[in-house]
């Protein structure tokens, strides 16, 4: 029996997958493609972005939502049942894309394929990992020394290095296929740079590499890798796995997300300043949602990835919709937690909300 391929489409947060996939499904060639989207934060942004898309191939009932958690933590919860389920449609399915949340470790949700239900009619034809080269550019995943050395004085204990950077060559070291994204933010020389960036953390195995600005890819170069990725991860361990080699679970404990709930924007331009200098304030990652502007009858997307950010209407809003907004917000633990309600302030204040209103 044919088995269903299935690409895992991971990266880390705001580096462009969702984009990817969407202009996957707008140029699929006729596929019949499942989605399953995980997201980090409650809000399902990505879902709904994604189902929005006016693909004919890609109808509602092709897109499942896995909000519960991190994929790779929630593997026998969420993930298998959704594939046994999937594997019941298989007749009427080409192929499977899996969007991890930004913070996933791709390790554990690739092992997965090799539960017995799974295995049986399910291939892992590859895991594409997204990189934001402008982020790369800019130090995002680097060691900051200092840092860890600060880190490092106040709790002897401390046995990690940099989340971030750990993640990144994480993602990079399952992958059969980087995506080097946002390369219209770059010039020829700072490519070159990324690339070699990308080279050293890749470890002993460099994957193939294209690069992409809005992760505008063909259909072929992304699916029909035929890579059988889950007899091959057992290779590309993370650093988790190597750390822990008892088997301890991983958490995503050095991050952090929340909702954060306010009325309609009075003045847009002033909300983006306002919102550049909170996410600068609080080295926020990525801030995303849907807002409501005021005397605009369209709904704004809000999308932030560090201080870069990008506001769009997309459709009309419907009368639950109009004077909310909600934006999750998702940074580093030590950063967020104490600065939650701050942060949250900030936002609303960004929004022109007098506090007495704010405090209703
Ligand atoms: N300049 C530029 N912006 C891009 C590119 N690709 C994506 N973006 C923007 O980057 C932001 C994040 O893109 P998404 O596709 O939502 O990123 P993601 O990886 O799905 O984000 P998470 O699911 O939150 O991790 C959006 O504002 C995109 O429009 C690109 O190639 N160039």
């Amino acid at each position: 029996m044919r088995k269903i391929p299935a690409t895992v489409v991971t990266g880390f947060l705001g580096a462009g997958k969702t984009t990817l996939i969407r202009h996957l499904l707008e140029n699929a060639g006729g596929r019949r493609i499942a989605l399953v989207i995980n997201e980090f934060g409650d809000l399902g942004v990505d879902g709904d972005l994604l189902k929005g898309c006016g693909v004919e191939t890609c109808r509602e009932e092709d897109v499942v939502e896995l909000t519960n958690g991190c994929i790779c933590c929630t593997v026998a919860d969420d993930f298998i049942p959704t594939m046994e389920k999937l594997i019941e449609r298989a007749d009427r399915l080409d192929h499977i894309v899996i969007e991890t949340s930004g913070l996933a470790l791709p390790q554990p949700l690739v092992a997965a394929f090799n539960w017995p239900e799974v295995k049986a009619r399910v291939t892992v034809d590859g895991v594409v990992t997204v990189i934001d080269a402008a982020a790369v550019r800019a130090g995002r995943f680097a060691h900051d020394e200092d840092k860890l050395a600060e880190q490092r004085a106040s709790d002897a204990s401390l046995d990690h290095d940099d989340p971030l950077e750990e993640l990144f060559e994480d993602q990079i070291r399952a992958a059969d296929l980087l995506v080097l994204n946002k390369c219209d933010l770059l010039d020829a020389a700072a490519i070159a740079a990324v690339r070699a960036t990308i080279a050293d953390s890749s470890g002993d195995r460099l994957p193939a590499i294209v690069e992409a600005s809005q992760g505008r890819l063909p259909a072929d170069v992304l699916l029909g890798l035929g890579a059988g990725t889950e007899d091959l991860i057992a290779s590309r361990r993370s650093h988790h796995e190597i750390e822990h080699e008892g088997g301890e679970p991983h958490d995503h404990d050095d991050f952090e997300s929340f909702v954060a709930e306010f009325g309609a924007i009075r003045d847009l331009a002033a909300f983006e300043a306002a919102l550049r200098d909170t996410i600068r304030r609080h080295d926020i990652l990525r801030v995303k949602g849907f807002a409501s502007v005021e005397g605009k009858p369209m709904r704004l997307v809000v999308q932030a990835v560090g201080e870069r950010i990008a506001t769009y209407y997309d459709r009309r809003l419907t009368p639950g919709e109009d004077g909310r907004s909600a934006l999750v917000v998702i940074g580093l633990h030590d950063r967020i937690e104490d600065g939650e309600a701050a942060i949250a302030d900030a936002l609303r204040a960004a929004a022109g909300i007098p506090a007495a209103q704010a405090a209703e």
